[in-house]
């Protein structure tokens, strides 16, 4: 859908910021760039929409070079999602995400429409259409550049470090969310960031840009993790790669061990010997008792939980955090299912491997 053909930008007097760039994305999937900064990632997204022009080379969309499109009229084709949000001051939420489409040429009330819809869509209550955006937190002014990206229903989403100015736990929240929206409206997003675990969490295809602008490796994460193409890249997507891939490997076929669990209310004739495993009275995990203590109170929280069908990142990380050395296994329902232990998970690893 985007293609860029030999590309290369080199501003007044410097040296090029991208260099030779050739690479297709694909229609409806989310294209990651990343790399260190400086590495010229901005300036590539920025040539999709004509706010940067190539010094060589052809950008194209959907088979037509973007040079040959007047940029505003482009622009209107494509939604651009910044780090700051980018919203005008002194106009309402509503106004905002309306901007686009009354451009486009919609009337007052429809464009208003289908701002409040979209409020809807990136999980904003209707109460803050009426808003400023300085009365917005900056994960709802983020949602709302979202919003306002998705106003023209544009096929196209150009989004640069859009969550990288709020904090962790936000973030997490609003990555989920995009890929939930994602799944519904299947845009083709093409997404910058300097985070590796952001561009592998949400990249269907990951470019890895290095210094001066040149790709050093264009491929979906699992492969990058797996196989990266040279020193740079593999110093760059970090010394847990092997780890993190796991995340991409189904958890299935792992045998389980049955847990003895027991609700916390019936601790009494609970057998001494070994760690216990707690629950509440729905099943759930609510944590461990050390071997010879069966005070409730003494029960030991933490430990990550398996959920079955996730990962065998996820299988192996509840065997790591928990505090007896078994991983809790839990269904959908967040209920115990069974217990897993170290050898399993690595036997079944070692399987994947040799499968
Ligand atoms: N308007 C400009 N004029 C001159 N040089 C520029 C301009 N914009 C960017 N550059 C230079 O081009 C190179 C690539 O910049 P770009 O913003 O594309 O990198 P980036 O990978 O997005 O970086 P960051 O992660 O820091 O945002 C840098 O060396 C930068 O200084």
């Amino acid at each position: 859908m985007v293609s860029f053909r030999n590309v290369t930008k080199r501003y007044a007097g410097g040296q090029a910021a991208v260099e030779n760039l050739s690479l297709d994305t694909d229609r409806g999937a989310i294209t990651v760039f990343v790399g260190p900064s400086g590495c010229g990632k901005t300036t590539s997204l920025r040539m999709i929409n004509r706010m940067v022009e190539p010094t060589a080379g052809t950008v194209l969309v959907d088979g037509t070079d973007v040079a040959r499109r007047p940029a505003a009229a482009l622009r209107r084709t494509m939604g651009y999602v910044m780090q700051s949000s980018g919203l005008l001051p002194h106009r309402t939420v509503l106004d905002n995400i309306a901007t686009v489409p009354r451009l486009n040429g919609d009337s007052r009330t429809a464009a208003r429409r289908r701002a409040q819809e979209l409020l809807e869509v990136v999980g904003l209550d209707q109460e803050l259409g009426r808003r400023y955006p300085a009365q917005l937190s900056g994960g709802q002014q983020q949602r709302v550049g979202v919003a306002r990206a998705l106003a023209a229903d544009p096929p196209i989403l150009l989004m640069d470090e859009p969550f990288s100015a709020v904090d962790p736990v936000v973030r997490t929240e609003l990555q989920r969310e995009l890929l939930r929206l994602q799944q519904n409206l299947a845009k083709t997003i093409a997404f910058v960031t300097h985070d590796i675990d952001e561009a592998m969490v949400r990249g269907d295809k990951v470019a890895v840009f290095a210094a001066g602008g040149r790709l050093a490796q264009f491929a979906p994460p699992a492969d990058i993790l797996r196989a990266p193409v040279d020193d740079f890249v593999a110093a760059f997507v970090g010394r847990d790669r092997g780890f993190r891939a796991l995340g991409f490997e189904p958890a299935d076929g792992l045998t389980l061990e049955p847990a003895d669990a027991v609700p916390a209310g019936s601790l009494g004739g609970a057998a001494t010997g070994g760690w216990l495993l707690v629950t509440d009275d729905a099943g759930r995990p609510a944590g461990w008792l050390p071997p010879g203590v069966r005070e409730p109170e003494a029960v030991v929280t933490g430990g990550s939980l398996f959920v079955l069908g996730s990962s065998l990142r996820l299988a192996l990380d509840s065997v790591l955090s928990s505090p007896s050395g078994k991983g809790v296994a839990v269904d959908a329902a967040g209920r115990v299912a069974g217990l897993v232990d170290a050898e399993t998970v690595l036997r079944r690893i070692a399987a994947g491997r040799s499968g």
